[in-house]
């Protein structure tokens, strides 16, 4: 399957979105979104779509913030119950976070499948739960160092794509977000090459084409993620089936992450 074309590319709005894991509480998370506000432009929300995905404690806060301010900048949460509501300690559901108006939701971040033992099957049962409350999941995939090492990053990748989205229907898998981040390169200032993310994103565009269809594989935005900073994006988004970053570290510094959105200036 031939790689998306630049015009394809030019589509589809890139979107960056600051992944701030289990940083900043609400007061900072305030202070936070305060200067993202105030730096990005009309012409930055018309460029580029911004959200930032945080901490359960912190999404009312935001959303107090975004509603009141109207602000353009989306945000959501790291991670969604697979069920609706219940005896689950501790977790928190899709309608919880629908009510909150999240816009998206990250779905197997490899730190959760790392840690809470995240199987493919879960992270499927977490994507329905996100649609069926009106959110957008943003899939993570991608794969440890023992599989880059032995070269199997392409097929070991596309199998998590395929239990992400098992039996999940065009009309919904149309506005999915996958995140490709390779779990060597997160948090370890190993950021991988443009070709290696070129290579895989470009995979799992062609690997949407056979799952749906070449439109709607055309219209699903694919995000870099692995030690994105200022300096290494716009080598990154030059790719023509990278359509956007989740960032880290480098999320946690407003002004980092707005020359990140800003990436064409870099
Ligand atoms: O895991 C990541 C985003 O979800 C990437 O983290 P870093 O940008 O800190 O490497």
């Amino acid at each position: 399957m031939a790689a998306a074309t630049p015009t394809e590319k030019t589509a589809r709005t890139p979107l960056m979105a600051g992944n701030w894991k289990m940083n900043l509480n609400h007061l900072e998370a305030i202070a936070h979104v305060q200067k993202l506000a105030f730096a990005l432009t009309e012409k930055d929300h018309d460029a580029v779509e911004t959200a930032v995905l945080v901490p359960f404690t912190d999404l009312r806060s935001v959303q107090t913030l975004v509603d009141g301010d109207k602000l353009k900048i989306k945000y959501g949460a790291q991670d969604i119950s697979s069920h609706d509501s219940g005896a689950y300690t501790g977790e928190v559901s899709g309608p919880m976070l629908a009510k909150l108006k999240c816009t998206y939701v990250a779905v197997g971040h490899s730190e959760r499948r790392q840690y809470h033992a995240e199987t493919d099957e879960i992270c499927n049962a977490k994507v329905r739960a996100a649609y069926k409350h009106g959110l957008t999941p943003i899939l993570c995939i991608g794969e440890g160092l023992d599989v880059r090492k032995a070269g199997e990053q392409v097929p070991y990748t596309l199998a998590q794509l395929d239990g992400g989205l098992k039996d999940i229907p065009a009309d919904q898998a149309e506005s999915v977000v996958i995140a490709y981040e390779p779990v060597w390169a997160i948090g370890t200032g190993e950021v991988a090459t443009p070709e290696d993310a070129q290579e895989v994103c470009g995979a799992i565009r062609a690997r949407l084409a056979e799952l749906y269809s070449q439109e709607l594989a055309d219209q699903v935005r694919i995000q870099y993620g692995g030690s994105v900073k200022a300096g290494n994006v716009a080598a990154i988004m030059a790719q023509p089936d990278v359509d956007g970053a989740l960032v880290g570290g480098a999320a946690l510094d407003a002004e980092e992450f707005v020359k990140i959105v800003r990436f064409r200036d870099q």
